[in-house]
């Protein structure tokens, strides 16, 4: 098949990238000249698990070419994806959807025969409404049909989350669309994978729903972590314990300093504040606290930090981690550099290591002093911080021996309860995680 994927960023470019190794023809379509230079190129303009090794390949191959021109797309293709961003609004309430309401109104005139307008960016309840509004009024054919497939995938796992999804869902306005969502997915479609054929307003509530029990479950264990601080608990031991029931299952429950990212804080945000809106008063309550929990966070890790340190650190805090989680270069919404933002307001010096988001958060977070290596980032700290999980930070054996001789007390705050305590402490650290008694060697 043809398609187009408008919006190449985090979602888009990894899709696209995917569609092509599906089969397809596949043209993608960026505003931002730099990223589809970049993406033309073969170059990844961030870090993501085996998405340069697929764009080389079938930007190689020719299967697979990006542009700033939707005209050329517009005719190359019979299926258009919407990938465009969909942030949180500046005031709060609500996605900004005009990238969405923007290409799908640019797009529409310049289709000269039937085809399907895909979208997958994460929308309030309601919005393929107005797009379907927008369509109508701007469509010079009949047969251009609109379907919601909400997109799933984590950062980090984008290739293989695209190539393997748990599930695709599709909120169909027309049966025509129906035939395009199972020939563009045809090869997953045949491995057995669900495909959930819906409205588009279930498809809606499906995505806004599922990111909100992901949070839930997050801002569960992270107030569970607050309850062992209480009682001399083990968090670890507690997410483990009921993790091993299949009603709970022990996904998505690592207790730590919250959830980040560009996409959980503002879907979690923007369905609060839709429901709100909606009146649906539980709903409101329940992701409401969720919030709260997640809000929290930072302050209990500079809460431990400082107990760990005897008080406030007036000095370096080496700061190992800076992307939102382990696996990708994005710095959106990161906890990590919230938690630096709140060690700095409290009169530390962050220094700041991260193996893949330096630049990211450079970018930011100028005001910040960096790190080469995390050795570098050690050197002189009055204690070392582990703010994001990355598995070379986590399990690098000789990390712990190495900065031990450079660090000025060997105090581990592992905020991610992330760390295997075991070789730290041989190295003679004391190690402290949320929700956990300290361990000391
Ligand atoms: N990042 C992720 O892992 C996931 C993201 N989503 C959703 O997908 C959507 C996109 O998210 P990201 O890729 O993270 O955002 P992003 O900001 O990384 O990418 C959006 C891209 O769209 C481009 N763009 C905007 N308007 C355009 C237009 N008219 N024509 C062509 N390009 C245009 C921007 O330049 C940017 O590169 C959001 O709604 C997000 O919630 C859903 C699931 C996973
Ligand atoms: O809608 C989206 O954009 C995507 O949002 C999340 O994907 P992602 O943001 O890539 O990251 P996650 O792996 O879910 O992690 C999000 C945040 O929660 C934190 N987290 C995650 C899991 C956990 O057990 N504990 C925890 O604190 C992570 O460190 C990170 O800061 C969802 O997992 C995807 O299914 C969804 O498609």
């Amino acid at each position: 098949m043809r398609v187009s994927v408008i919006g190449c960023g985090h979602l888009g470019a990894p899709h696209a990238a995917a569609m092509a190794e599906l089969g397809h023809e596949v043209i993608g379509v960026e505003l931002d000249p730099d990223k589809c230079r970049a993406l033309s190129a073969g170059t990844a303009p961030f870090y993501e698990a085996d998405f340069e090794e697929l764009l080389v390949r079938h930007t190689s191959s020719g299967r697979l070419r990006f542009t700033t021109d939707l005209a050329e797309a517009a005719s190359f293709a019979d299926l258009h994806f919407i990938a465009v961003g969909t942030p949180l609004r500046e005031d709060g309430r609500g996605y900004d959807v005009s990238q969405v309401i923007g290409a799908v109104r640019s797009l529409v005139p310049l289709l000269h025969r039937p085809a399907t307008i895909v979208g997958k960016s994460t929308v309030t309840v309601g919005t393929v409404a107005r797009i379907q509004e927008v369509i109508d009024a701007g469509a010079q054919v009949p047969g251009v049909d609109l379907v919601w497939n909400p997109e799933f995938l984590r950062e980090g796992y984008a290739v293989q989350d695209s190539l393997f999804p748990d599930r695709i869902v599709a909120g169909l306005t027309s049966p025509r669309a129906r035939a395009a969502i199972e020939e563009v997915y045809a090869q997953i479609l045949d491995r057995g994978v669900a495909l959930i054929l819906t409205d588009p307003p279930t498809a809606e509530v499906i995505k806004s729903a599922a990111n909100a029990f992901l949070t839930t479950k997050i801002s569960f264990i992270n107030a569970m972590a607050e309850v062992c601080e209480f009682v001399g608990a083990d968090v670890n031991t507690v997410a483990h314990a009921i993790g091993l029931d299949k009603r709970i299952g022990p996904g998505g429950m690592r207790p730590g300093i919250g959830y980040g990212g560009g996409c959980l804080p503002k879907d979690v945000a923007a369905f609060t504040h839709r429901v709100g809106e909606l009146g649906a008063q539980h709903a409101h309550g329940l992701l409401a606290a969720v919030e709260s929990v997640n809000a929290g966070r930072p302050l209990a890790a500079v809460e431990l930090i400082e107990k760990a340190h005897g008080g406030p650190i007036s000095g370096r805090v080496a700061l190992l981690g800076a992307a939102f989680k382990a696996g990708t270069s994005d710095v959106r919404d990161s906890p990590a550099l919230r938690l630096a933002v709140r060690l700095a307001e409290r009169g530390a010096v962050p220094v700041i290591y991260d193996p893949e988001a330096l630049a990211a958060a450079r970018a930011l977070h100028p005001e910040f002093t960096y790190a080469d290596t995390a050795e570098q980032a050690v050197s002189g700290a009055e204690l070392v911080v582990l703010a994001t999980e990355w598995p070379e930070l986590t399990a690098d054996p000789k990390l712990p021996e190495d900065a031990a001789g450079l660090v000025r007390r060997r105090v581990l705050v592992d905020v991610r309860n992330a760390v295997e305590p075991g070789p730290w402490l041989a190295a003679g650290w004391e190690v402290w995680q949320l929700g956990r008694k300290p361990q000391r060697p």
